[in-house]
Formats: C-alpha cells, sequence, structure tokens
C-alpha cells in the first residue's frame, strides 16, 4: 500500500466567465521518497498540495475519486478529522514563512504551543522539545531563537523554524510549497539537506513542489510535470533531463546555460493537443 494515493483529483472555482479547472484530474501514488511536482507558474502544483489536505478557500470545489493516506480516503473525513490530519500526519510547509509565523509571539512561545496542542504535556516538556526540534533543523543557538520575534530572523531561519514546527507532531508527509526559493543558495542548500535527512531518517514522504528543474532532478527521486491543471510526465528524477513530452523539452530548452549559451530564450507552445492527449492518468 501506498502513503498516499490521489485518484483523478478535480479543483475548480467558479468565475464569471464560467468554471475554470485549475486541477484537471490529477492521480499519482507517494512512497516514503521525494516527488517532485514541476511546471510553470499557474499550472496546478500548489492547488494540488493545498487540495490534498483540504485547504482550498471557497469558492474553490475539491473533487476526487479518493485521496487516501495509509489506505484511509480523506474525503470520507469530518472536518475535524482533517483537522487532526493537518496537525499530526500531513504538514505543509509555505513559500514564506512570514506569513505563516505569528508576529508578535517568540518563536519559543509558537512552537511550545504548537506541541502542547498535539501532546498532553508540561509547558517544561514541551520547551526541552522545542530546543529539540530546533537543533534537529541545525539552528545553533536555540535558546536565543527562543525568545526572538519572527522579524528578527532571517529568510532562512524563519524557513527553518517553520518546517520545525511543521516536523513536531512527527508527520507521515511533509509538502513543500516552494520551500526554498526565497532563499540564497547555500541556506537553500541547507534547507534541502535538513528535508533528505527527515525522509530518510523518519521514513517520510515528502512531495516537493517547486517550478526549477535543476533543483527537483538533483533533490527529488521522482517527478510529476504539471501542465495545464494536468499531470503531462513523470519520470525518475535523474532522468528528468531526457523527458520526452514536448512540453517537458520546452521548459528544459527554456533553461539558461553557461556551456551553450542562447541568443534568445525558447518560447514555450501552448497546445491545447498536448494536455487532452499525452495526460497521464496514474503512474503505476
Ligand atoms: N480563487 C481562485 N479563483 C480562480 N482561479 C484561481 C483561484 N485560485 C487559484 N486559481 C488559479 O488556479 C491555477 C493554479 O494555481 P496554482 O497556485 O496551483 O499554480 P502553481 O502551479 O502552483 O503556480 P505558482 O508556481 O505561481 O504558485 C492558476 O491559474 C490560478 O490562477
Amino acid at each position: 500500500m501506498s502513503l498516499l494515493e490521489v485518484e483523478n483529483l478535480w479543483v475548480r472555482f467558479p468565475t464569471r466567465q464560467g468554471i475554470f479547472d485549475a486541477v484537471r484530474g490529477v492521480s499519482f501514488n507517494l512512497e516514503r521518497e521525494r516527488l517532485g511536482i514541476v511546471g510553470e507558474s499557474g499550472s496546478g502544483k500548489s492547488m494540488t498540495g493545498r487540495a490534498i489536505l483540504r485547504l482550498i478557500r471557497k469558492p474553490g470545489i475539491v473533487e476526487a475519486d479518493s485521496i487516501k493516506l495509509e489506505g484511509q480516503n480523506l474525503l470520507d473525513l469530518s472536518e475535524p478529522e482533517m483537522r487532526e490530519v493537518r496537525g499530526q500526519k500531513i504538514s505543509m510547509v509555505m513559500q514564506d514563512p512570514k506569513f505563516s509565523l505569528n508576529p508578535v509571539m517568540t518563536i519559543g512561545d509558537q512552537i511550545m504551543e504548537a506541541y502542547l496542542l498535539h501532546n498532553n504535556t508540561s509547558k517544561a516538556q514541551a520547551r526541552v522539545k522545542a530546543i529539540e526540534m530546533l537543533e534537529a533543523v541545525s539552528i545553533r543557538d536555540p535558546e536565543r531563537v527562543m525568545r526572538a520575534y519572527p522579524h528578527e530572523m532571517s529568510g532562512g531561519m524563519g524557513q527553518r523554524i517553520m518546517i520545525a514546527m511543521m516536523l513536531i507532531p512527527d508527520p507521515q508527509i511533509l509538502i513543500a510549497d516552494e520551500p526554498t526559493s526565497a532563499l540564497d543558495v547555500s541556506v537553500q542548500r541547507q534547507v534541502l539537506d535538513i528535508m533528505d535527512g527527515l525522509v530518510k531518517k523518519r521514513g517520510m514522504g515528502l512531495i516537493f513542489i517547486s517550478h526549477d528543474l535543476n533543483l527537483v532532478s538533483e533533490f527529488c527521486d521522482r517527478v510529476l510535470i504539471m501542465y495545464a491543471g494536468r499531470i503531462v510526465e513523470v519520470c525518475d528524477a535523474d532522468k528528468l533531463h531526457e523527458a520526452k513530452h514536448p512540453y517537458t523539452q520546452g521548459l528544459l530548452n527554456s533553461l539558461p546555460r553557461l556551456d551553450q549559451p542562447k541568443k534568445y530564450l525558447e518560447v514555450l507552445q501552448r497546445d491545447e493537443a498536448w494536455t487532452k492527449e499525452d495526460s497521464v492518468r496514474g503512474t503505476r
């Protein structure tokens, strides 16, 4: 049984022009692996991640045949049960930690609060755990960071703190939506290493959403390529550069390369026929 099985997922938004399908019949499995989702802006990557956690805001509509976490269909759960899943079994790290951390609470209080919410324990115990989690994401001076406020943190620190908070309940799955795109390259590397360690040590499943094909091909095990709300190709991450779908090739060709400088950047051809004929249903 897969850790997560998504079957025929749709995300729809009613608009004045009619229904807009942001995600169109997406199916995939997640094992205890690093699964990348790539695609240009607006291809439906974030909506796919959010829909799994039932985090699509109204008037958005989520439909699917099933979204199974270790065999349990999340679509059958009530809202309070789904809140438990969000808190404990599947966590999501968003792009910009500034929007996710409370600006008027110290980092320590926020992490402790997250821990106390899920564990019936003392404040002293929560404090020990919070420091432990900060150390787990390579924060060198956790005592000082515990007393600090979010605005005192750099982007990289903020992102690591978010990851620490998300990991407190020891989730089975982490969905990371462009978690490193705002960071400089060396900090990006550190954050990726932390997530990599978590997949290996804790046997976690990671869904890594990114528009950066090079990063995903280096960091992930497998990649789903999305175009206009559909999965158009699935491949091993290290084979991404051999991808066959014309859209994926277009994406790869539009990457700037130092060894083969281009006079003009490639323009992606948008052809509705690709998505209809070549869309992949399921990866098994
Ligand atoms: N409330 C809404 N009403 C209508 N359309 C929406 C709404 N929210 C999102 N969309 C559309 O859904 C599509 C998919 O958005 P999504 O955020 O998943 O894309 P993405 O691939 O993650 O892009 P990015 O890399 O820019 O985050 C986009 O075309 C977006 O405009």
